[in-house]
């Protein structure tokens, strides 16, 4: 059973081999999360080009080689060529995070289909059982979340933050935490005047 992490990769160095249309996927969710990406692939799709022309991510027009990874914190190999891949997973290191999109086993994670609205971060993964479906219940969560739930968890990590630096009293802050959090409030869409008036009513308490 896998574990479930979020990683805060911005800035990391991320090398992937293999320039077609999953690495194009893999590239988008990468620089979501601000990571710097170098690409190793003799031919590249016309996105991924795209992406290195706005200066995106850098692109080494070569076939892979075992140096091409030294220092990577994750390495993607995303090749047509099961060899090629293969030789990815036998130079990386073993605290190198290694993706394989042909060899789930020889990985040492996957990546989840993704819905973000906001600073929500929904990840579905089948384990390797069907990507296909991972597909599916993102499309279907991306139709129970839609971008005003996003500007509301929003909302809620500005208030959090306000409460955390404002409100020393615990019992207040958690009062405060589980109001702005029900839904019935959410519902309602006037956050900041409830939440000015909420405040007003639990500091005076
Ligand atoms: C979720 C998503 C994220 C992403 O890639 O960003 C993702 N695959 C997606 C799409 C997709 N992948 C494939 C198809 C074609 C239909 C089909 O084959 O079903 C489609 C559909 C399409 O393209 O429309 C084929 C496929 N995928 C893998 C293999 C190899 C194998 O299983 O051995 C093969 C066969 C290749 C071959 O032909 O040989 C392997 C993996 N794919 C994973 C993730 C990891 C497991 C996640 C999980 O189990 O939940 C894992 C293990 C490794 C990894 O890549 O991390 C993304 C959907 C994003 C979205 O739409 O939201
Ligand atoms: N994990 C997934 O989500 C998923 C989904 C579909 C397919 N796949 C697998 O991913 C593989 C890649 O699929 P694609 O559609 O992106 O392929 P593609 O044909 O579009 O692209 C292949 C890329 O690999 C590059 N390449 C080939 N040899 C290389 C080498 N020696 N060094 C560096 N780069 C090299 C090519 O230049 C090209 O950019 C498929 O073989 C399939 O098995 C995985």
């Amino acid at each position: 059973m896998g574990y479930p992490v979020m990683l805060n990769i911005a800035n990391q160095h991320v090398v992937v081999i293999g320039g077609g249309k999953v690495a194009e996927r893999k590239i988008h969710g990468l620089l979501e999360a601000k990571a710097k990406i170098t690409v190793v692939a003799p031919t590249i799709t016309t996105g991924i080009q795209q992406l290195v022309a706005i200066g995106e991510l850098i692109w080494r027009q070569k076939t892979f080689s075992p140096d091409d990874i030294v220092g990577a914190f994750i390495v993607i190999a995303a090749t047509n060529d099961r060899d090629v891949n293969e030789a990815v997973a036998n130079a990386a290191q073993p605290y190198q995070l290694l993706n394989i999109v042909d060899d789930p086993e020889r990985s040492n994670f996957h990546v989840p289909a993704v819905v973000r609205r906001g600073r929500l971060t929904i990840a579905i993964s089948t384990g390797g059982a069907s990507p296909t479906i991972a597909q599916q219940i993102r499309r279907h969560l991306e139709g129970l979340y839609d971008d005003d739930y996003g500007r509301y968890i929003d909302f809620l990590y500005e208030c959090r933050q306000w409460i955390l630096q404002n409100v020393h009293d615990e019992q207040k802050r958690k009062k405060l935490f589980k109001t702005i959090a029900d839904e019935s409030f959410r519902k309602r869409g006037n956050w900041e005047e409830e939440f000015e008036q909420l405040l007003e009513n639990v500091i005076k308490e």
